[in-house]
């Protein structure tokens, strides 16, 4: 039942993961697996609880009750915890500012990479995109397509400021280079590991971006056939 095809994104804050990989799986019939989201909604989780991300005991505790639920299709995304639906939740600048903590707990990493591979595998897609920061390095390194998404730092704070009302740009930058430099010393994401396709995003478009990527899983998934 694994033959379900994988195409791993892997790429810093703002340079275009969910929003490409939701377009490209849209093209290629395929599915679509936002992994922060899993970050992000036990950062939720935690929050709710009162406790402090920084607190890894809390963040275990918390992990260890963690009834979360996403949404595979490309065009009816939506992440729940329990009951409650935390889809826009989850993108608060109060999450953003903890999920970090999360994503340093080694025991939460191997528990949630479960779960991204079985999720995957259960598509009734003949593909899925999983997005994140290790997908090509850890949560999928055989798949059959790589792609490491990467702007230039200036350009993907612009872009996340330009979606987040709550914060001037200033504020919003100071926070995506902040999570990305934690975020670094947890996993590589701005180097592309042997193998690994490079996009880079700063002179393209959104439709180009879209463009260069699905050129990458075409050129990579006919050599993949015709070996
Ligand atoms: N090539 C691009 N050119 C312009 N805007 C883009 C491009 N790629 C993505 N965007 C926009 O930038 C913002 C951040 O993209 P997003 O997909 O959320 O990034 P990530 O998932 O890597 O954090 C979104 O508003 C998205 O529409
Ligand atoms: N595969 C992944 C995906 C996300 N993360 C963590 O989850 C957070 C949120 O990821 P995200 O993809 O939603 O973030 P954005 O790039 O969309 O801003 C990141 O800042 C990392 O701390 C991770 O550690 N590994």
């Amino acid at each position: 039942m694994t033959d379900v095809a994988i195409i791993a994104i892997d790429g810093p804050a703002g340079s275009g993961k969910s929003s490409v990989s939701k377009q490209a799986a849209r093209a290629l019939g395929y599915g679509y697996l936002d992994t922060g989201a899993a970050y992000r909604a036990l950062a939720w989780h935690v929050l709710e609880q009162g406790a402090d991300t920084a607190d890894s005991a809390a963040v275990q505790t918390a992990a260890s009750d963690f009834p979360y639920a996403i949404s595979l299709d490309p065009d009816d995304y939506w992440v729940r915890v329990g009951d409650a639906d935390v889809t826009d939740a989850i993108r608060d600048p109060r999450v953003s500012g903890a999920v970090s903590g999360v994503a340093r707990v080694p025991e939460v990493r191997v528990q949630v990479n479960k779960l991204f591979r079985a999720l995957a595998a259960a598509s009734d897609r003949p593909g899925v995109i999983i997005e994140g920061r290790d997908i090509t390095t850890v949560v999928a390194p055989d798949a059959p397509v790589r792609i490491l998404l990467t702007a230039a730092p200036e350009v993907r704070a612009a872009r996340r400021a330009a979606e987040v009302t709550e914060q001037d740009a200033a504020a919003v930058a100071a926070a995506l280079h902040k999570r990305d430099a934690s975020d670094s010393s947890v996993v590589d994401f701005l180097n592309a590991a042997p193998g690994v396709e490079v996009v880079d995003s700063t002179d393209l478009d959104f439709a180009q971006t879209v463009d260069a990527v699905l050129g990458v899983v075409h050129e990579k998934l006919e050599n993949a056939d015709g070996r």
